[in-house]
């Protein structure tokens, strides 16, 4: 059954952005909000007066309030493996017990940083990060946008099990002077244990005598990394209430503090926990993350737009797009509310994007006059992350902010239809300051709060993610059993490219 609020948005008609700003001049002071260092616009969305209220009303019926009490207060929100989620209490934010226990592992992991610094594990140069998943696109996303020039160590994280990633990697690094950090929250990963397997052996073919040595551990799973060879010492935990996807603010985020400095590492938590407050305290009406969410309701589940494009005009940004494909899909991409029942609709859109501006004179074809609506995601920094010729981040914000423009204004040509932009298209655009560690975090809590607020909307757990599982455990029958008990094709797959048994 449909809920109610959700029908009665549904009835709503439709505006045209062409003529919205006429229909509705104050758009600006009503759809753009500031926080800190960020300014968030929806004005070129769909959001109406009346939207909004219907949407308030939706976020009432569903107990906005209440299960965001609930996320803060640590409270088992993730219900189908009984667990809270407690990724603001390592920004300082939530249940008080649990923020005295981040702060003290951040305290641990502050130490084992200035031991390393200080040289106790020789000369570091390298570090390489194994993980996949949350335990590696976090750390990725910040020390690419925000490392730079890599001027402290040269850092590579790989994830994938396709040793072509681990040997890129590993190829101008010198073992005698990398750190190893293994990233994995269970320590029990199939891709990660491979990998970490084959730096320690690429460490002992360098002539390196105690590999394990320079290994660092991050996870929740402390018993199993000492198991596997970790000395006590150099395992940094975190709590098992940190999701994955959600880690970077624990230990996970290792190679960012080590990389970046300590300052940087808690800048970035203190500009997420500024979000935290901003997103606990404020009034619905001018909550950023939910006013995003109702943004993203309306095209998935009104409109039924089955993508969202994100297009960071910033390449520290880069990594975004990925970033918020593991956050948004594993999150919301799900079949059942939280009573177990079906979901009564679409749930997350498939989340998807580049850089711009290479996506313009790749995808952007589509956008622009393609038959399916896509809602667009701009980010962009007022400050430029480079010293050259100021030109190129003028030309950058230029194209970014005419894109936008052209996707909502549209362009007639009765003569020409092949020439004609049919316009009132959605656009949002999220314009920072600059690429600070600060707003970068504050930025990341925005995308992990829209994606929660977008699942109390739906009735939803975003917290749990079983939809990955049934590979695995297809993938471990295979590797134990080989072709055995698979349909036709799958056997002649494996009999072909694996061998048979
Ligand atoms: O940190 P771990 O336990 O190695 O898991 C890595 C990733 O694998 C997943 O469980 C999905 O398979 C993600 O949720 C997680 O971020």
């Amino acid at each position: 059954m449909p809920s109610p609020a959700l029908a009665a948005l549904s009835a709503l008609p439709q505006a045209d952005l062409k003529s919205i700003f006429t229909t509705d001049p104050d758009r600006l002071s009503k759809l753009v909000l500031t926080q800190g260092p960020i300014r968030f616009d929806w004005s070129k969305t769909h959001l109406t007066d009346d939207l909004m209220a219907g949407f308030l009303a939706l976020a009432d019926e569903q107990g906005f309030a209440r299960r965001r009490d609930a996320l803060f207060a640590g409270e088992a929100v993730n219900n189908t493996e009984g667990r809270a989620a407690e990724h603001p209490a390592e920004r300082g934010e939530g249940n008080p017990d649990s923020v005295a226990h981040a702060k003290m592992l951040h305290n641990r992991m502050r130490g084992l940083i200035d031991a390393i610094e200080a040289g106790a594990l020789g000369e570091i140069r390298h570090i390489l990060h194994i993980g996949i998943g949350g335990s590696a696109l976090g750390p990725d996303l910040i020390v690419d946008a925000l490392d730079g020039d890599g001027v402290r160590y040269d850092v590579a994280i790989v994830s994938n099990v396709d040793g072509t990633a681990l040997e890129r990697a590993i190829e101008g690094f010198d073992p005698h002077a990398t750190l190893i950090a293994i990233a994995s929250k269970t320590f029990t990963t199939s891709e990660t244990m491979l990998n970490a397997a084959s730096a320690i052996n690429w460490m002992v073919e360098g002539g390196v005598d105690d590999p394990y040595g320079r290994v660092v551990a991050l996870t929740a799973a402390p018993d199993r990394a000492m198991e596997w060879g970790v000395d006590e010492t150099r395992i940094l935990p975190f709590a098992e209430s940190v999701g994955g996807r959600y880690s970077l603010w624990s230990s996970i985020g290792f190679p960012a503090a080590l990389a970046l400095g300590w300052d940087a590492f808690e800048s970035l938590l203190e500009g997420a926990a500024e979000m935290d407050r901003h997103f606990r305290l404020s009034d619905p009406a001018q909550n950023i993350p939910l006013i995003a969410a109702f943004a993203d309701q309306y095209y998935a589940r009104v409109l039924g737009c089955q993508t969202r494009a994100v297009f960071a005009y910033d390449e520290r940004l880069a990594l975004l797009p990925s970033y918020l494909q593991q956050l948004e899909m594993e999150s919301n991409g799900k079949a059942v509310k939280l009573d177990g029942s079906p979901v009564d609709g679409p749930t997350a859109p498939i989340t998807w994007g580049g850089v711009g501006t290479d996506a313009q004179h790749a995808v952007f074809q589509l956008l622009h006059q393609g038959t399916i609506i896509t809602p667009v995601e701009f980010i962009a920094s007022i400050e430029p992350g480079h010293a050259l010729d100021p030109a190129h981040h003028r030309a950058l914000l230029v194209n970014c902010f005419a894109q936008g423009a052209a996707l909502m204004r549209g362009k007639d040509n009765a003569a020409d239809p092949a020439r004609a932009y049919p316009g009132n298209r959605p656009s949002t655009t999220i314009l920072m300051d600059d690429v600070t560690p600060h707003a970068l975090g504050a930025l990341i809590a925005f995308y992990e709060h829209r994606t929660f607020a977008n699942a109390v909307l739906m009735g939803i757990n975003p917290f749990d993610q079983f939809g990955v599982e049934l590979g695995k455990e297809i993938a471990k029958s295979i590797e134990t059993d080989g072709a055995v008990g698979f349909d036709p094709s799958t056997m002649a797959l494996i009999e072909i490219a694996l061998g048979a048994e």
